[in-house]
């Protein structure tokens, strides 16, 4: 991009990788250049014949991957894990390139690096060249030199290091003005886009009126930088820049952004800038890529020539900027200059009211009028916020012509709305001064219901700890009390006992089902009794009356007993021997009825004390045992 040449073979290899980027192309046919034998019309249409199928890039892709080298890819994913480091330095030892990517174009990388003289950050911009093609570099050099502006980026120093030309310039923090448009979306609003297009056009009024006139030939939003921190705007990518000793003939430029006098070979000016200059004001008002409706070159080509403006443009609504920028796609004589579409308007600076210092009681005024980005106008004066008026000071000005009367409203404005912005100023603070006073009253008054709040929960927590002692001391007493009952039951149990005998008398009311309800033997009750009297064969009707003899039962109930054995098939004692205490249960006979037979089977002797000790009448047991 430094050099035409340069630009035909790479716009050949665009071609024959089958690619095609909107970039810069050029196709050389300059007046003093005769050796070129195709015209740049002849070209285009070749381009537009050839190649009608391939698709347009959008816009937004980096391009050139074709171009670059494979390893610029790793660097690039590289540098983004690894801490900043230097990574190459140029042979004056001046520069050392970082490896932080900062972006890569059609043509060339760029990486950070460091001015060690200077001690601040450029860009290492490196291109992939020959060395034939780097002879021809020179006079680029020379022209990119000599250009000193602060919205154009500087060209610090360049050298050709085996096929790479490697060029130093000013860095800028943000990118592209494409990119930024991005981050500010949906879109910039009106006052950006006009700081902008001050910056953008002082450049180009500093270019269109370096002598020799400097033209750049490829103005787009890719190459317009921003240092976002200040929202400086500088022009880059001076590669396809050129002197303009006479009309220029080379076909140069992203054809998006190309005059149609680029197209013709009748030659064009510096009006050329312009044209793309209308074509960037358009992108970022619309955040839309002009001819963003073509799909090709050819289809871009073929409109530009017709004069068939980029669809985008019916978007435009604000009609001073819709008037601007036709100007500038008009025909190259009706274009305005970059010093004129300053001057226009649009883009018309207008004063602005700057407080510049004040005493403590906001009522002394330093005051100053700044027409920003027009240097030379700016008025300072005192003002008097008790006795002074805007109206009244801002008329005198006119009148001594300090300032022009067609900004009377407006700055009299500006200086009430200061004015206002100051008593608001002053209240906020008398207000501050009161709410400060009013959290530390309120912070108080928290403090001490935390204080009541802490002391109320220690004397809960004391109350919590008796009420806890009082209830393990409640338990232990119930402990005690239910020991007690135990053994109250227990002795009662004991009393019965000794009184009435065995307390199985109290079951004699139901039938026995398991073993345990059988009646504990004691042996004070019974008296030994031989067993050898019943051997294994005797009748179990002989051995049941014996026992209902022996514990005083009549015989009717005796009977009743060896029915319910009989029915059981216990027919004799050798039966009622083998029986399992589970078989026993099932019987069917009394609890007493049971025991007897039991004593009576292993020689007890049952000797009814009720007997003994009663004075004639049945025991319970007895009573019990007769009514079953
Ligand atoms: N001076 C700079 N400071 C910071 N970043 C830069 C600078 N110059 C270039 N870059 C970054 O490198 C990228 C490639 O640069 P540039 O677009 O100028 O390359 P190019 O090969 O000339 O591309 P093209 O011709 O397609 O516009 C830019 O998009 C930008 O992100």
């Amino acid at each position: 991009m430094m050099n035409d040449n340069i630009l035909k073979s790479k716009s050949d290899e665009s071609i024959d990788s089958g690619v095609y980027s909107p970039t810069a192309t050029a196709y050389e046919k300059d007046e003093d250049s005769e050796q070129n034998t195709t015209s740049s019309l002849s070209l285009v249409r070749q381009l537009a014949a050839q190649f009608p199928e391939y698709e347009r890039r959008p816009h937004m892709e980096p391009f050139g991957s074709v171009l670059m080298n494979p390893n610029v890819e790793m660097d690039a994913e590289r540098s983004k894990q690894d801490s900043e480091r230097v990574i190459e330095v140029s042979n004056n030892g001046r520069y050392a390139k970082l490896n932080t990517f900062l972006g890569k174009g059609a043509f060339k990388v760029v990486y950070k690096a460091i001015d060690r003289e200077e001690g601040y950050e450029v860009a290492w911009n490196v291109l992939q060249v020959t060395r034939q093609e780097v002879k021809a570099l020179g006079h680029e050099i020379e022209i990119l030199k000599s250009v000193r502006h602060p919205n154009i980026i500087t060209f610090h120093e360049a050298w050709y290091n085996d096929s790479e030309f490697v060029f130093i310039t000013e860095l800028m923090t943000s990118g592209t003005l494409r990119e930024y448009i991005r981050k500010l979306s949906p879109l910039p609003n009106m006052k950006i886009v006009k700081r902008w297009c001050r910056q953008i056009l002082k450049g180009l009024v500093y270019l269109h009126g370096h002598q020799p006139t400097i033209i750049h030939r490829d103005i787009k939003c890719d190459n317009i930088f921003i240092n976002g921190a200040h929202g400086e705007i500088k022009i880059g990518d001076m590669g396809t820049a050129e002197m303009k000793v006479d009309k220029k003939y080379t076909v140069i430029g992203t054809p998006e952004f190309m005059a149609p006098e680029m197209y013709e070979e009748k030659g064009y000016s510096e009006k050329v800038d312009i044209y793309a200059f209308g074509m960037c004001l358009l992108e970022m008002v619309t955040g839309e890529y002009p001819y963003n409706e073509c799909t090709n070159a050819a289809q871009v080509f073929k409109k530009v020539t017709q004069t068939i403006r980029p669809e985008c443009l019916s978007r435009v609504q604000d009609p001073e900027v819709l008037t601007l920028i036709n100007n500038c796609l008009a025909t190259e004589h009706e274009r305005m200059s970059a010093q004129e579409i300053l001057e226009h308007s649009f883009l018309a600076v207008e004063p602005e009211v700057v407080l510049l210092a004040t005493d403590v009681g906001m009522k002394q005024l330093a005051l100053q009028v700044v027409f920003k980005g027009m240097d030379k106008l700016s008025v300072k004066f005192e003002f008097n916020a008790d006795t002074d008026t805007a109206e009244d000071v801002v008329a005198e000005m006119i009148e001594e012509q300090v300032l022009p009367e067609r900004y009377q409203q407006l700055i009299t404005g500006d200086i009430n709305r200061l004015l206002r912005d100051l008593t608001k100023q002053q209240n906020t603070a008398a207000e501050k001064i009161e709410d400060d006073r009013m959290v530390w009253r309120r912070e108080n008054d928290i403090r001490s219901e935390l204080e009541r709040a802490k002391n109320d929960l220690i004397a809960t927590k004391e109350k919590i700890v008796d009420i806890e002692k009082k209830c393990s001391s409640f338990e232990q007493r119930a402990q005690i009390a239910e020991e007690r009952y135990k053994d109250t039951i227990i002795a009662l149990e004991q009393v019965k006992i000794s009184t009435f005998g065995e307390p199985e008398l109290e079951a004699e009311n139901s039938i026995a089902t398991t073993t345990t309800t059988l009646p504990i033997t004691n042996s004070e009750e019974y008296i030994p009794f031989d067993s050898s009297e019943y051997p294994h064969d005797t009748s179990i009707e002989k051995f049941v009356l014996g026992a209902a003899a022996a514990t005083n039962r009549n015989k009717d109930k005796a009977l009743e007993w060896v029915r319910k054995l009989q029915d059981q098939d216990i027919m004799t004692v050798g039966d009622l021997r083998d029986l399992h205490d589970e078989d026993w249960a099932g019987i069917g006979l009394t609890v007493f009825a049971l025991r007897a037979l039991k004593n009576m089977l292993v020689g007890k002797k049952h000797q009814p004390r009720s007997r003994a000790t009663s004075s004639g009448t049945n025991t319970p047991i007895e009573e019990q045992d007769q009514y079953l």
